[in-house]
């Protein structure tokens, strides 16, 4: 069994093509990078496989089940969570509360609950203040538990925005651009971060632009180019490729 394959997927937007037949399969365990020139597609294909925008044909299919048609919700319960170039943090709130928001429900925020089962929503919530601490530690953001999001720094906010992937218990994480921006550091803590949660037998599908990051972090390459996947490699053999180079690096068609 495929564990996430996707196959013959076109998306449109009024006459602009942003996917055209794409069919691709990923491994388990093993970190998939996406990369592209810009208006490749890439952020349409995680559109697509999350369930942010519906494919116009084609099909996506997830360890043997067909999500084509699933809600955004229900590929998340499947196992799948995303994160956004634009970060969407709720900036006004703790980190803390940033991670609880995407931890399973588990009833404790249903008001009938909260009255006539006090003690239980009370060690619900307990519960989920210390998996969310557990998450923030896992990001080295423990100490900043208690701050508001808006005040933490940009690569911080990045690493926030892990700790809330992770949260949602996914085992397929797509990341979009989770380097972009960051400073040699911030940069290397997240690629270090990356490499564990591999470690963690977690699936990992990375928009990334950085070539050298791409060398450090990718067991596969998916190369797309003006909404096609042009190539699906070793990220050795894509990047040494010159007619890929030409066109990534703008003196090619
Ligand atoms: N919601 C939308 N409405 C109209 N056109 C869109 C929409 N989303 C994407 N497109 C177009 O589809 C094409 C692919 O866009 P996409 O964002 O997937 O590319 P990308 O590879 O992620 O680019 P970048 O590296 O710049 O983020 C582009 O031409 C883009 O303008």
């Amino acid at each position: 069994m495929t564990y996430l394959n996707v196959s013959n997927v076109n998306k449109s937007f009024g006459g602009i093509r942003a996917l055209t037949d794409c069919s691709f399969s990923i491994r388990p365990m093993e970190t998939t990078c996406v990369v592209g020139p810009n208006g490749a597609g890439k952020t349409s294909i995680f559109n697509v496989i999350t369930g942010f925008i519906p494919a116009d044909t084609g099909r996506i299919e997830f360890k043997g089940r067909d999500i084509t048609a699933e809600s955004r919700h229900d590929r998340v319960e499947a196992g799948i969570a995303r994160t956004f170039q634009n970060l969407r943090l709720f900036e006004t709130m703790t980190l803390l509360d940033n991670v609880i928001v995407c931890l399973g429900d588990n009833g404790a925020n249903d008001p009938l609950s909260a009255v006539f089962r006090p003690f239980h929503t009370q060690a619900v919530l307990r519960r989920k203040r210390e998996a969310a601490m557990m998450l923030l530690e896992q990001v080295g953001l423990a100490h900043k538990a208690g701050d508001q999001a808006a005040n933490i720094s940009y690569g911080q906010k990045k690493l926030l925005c892990i700790a809330r992937v992770l949260a949602t218990g996914a085992e397929l994480l797509l990341l979009d651009e989770p380097t972009s921006g960051l400073a040699a550091a911030a940069l290397d803590n997240m690629v270090e971060l990356i490499h564990a949660l591999k470690n963690q037998q977690k699936t990992l599908l990375i928009v990334e632009h950085n070539t050298k990051i791409v060398k450090r972090i990718a067991d596969e390459v998916l190369f797309f180019h003006r909404g096609t996947l042009l190539a699906k490699g070793k990220p050795d053999e894509i990047i040494a490729n010159e007619d890929l180079g030409k066109i990534y690096f703008g003196s090619g068609a």
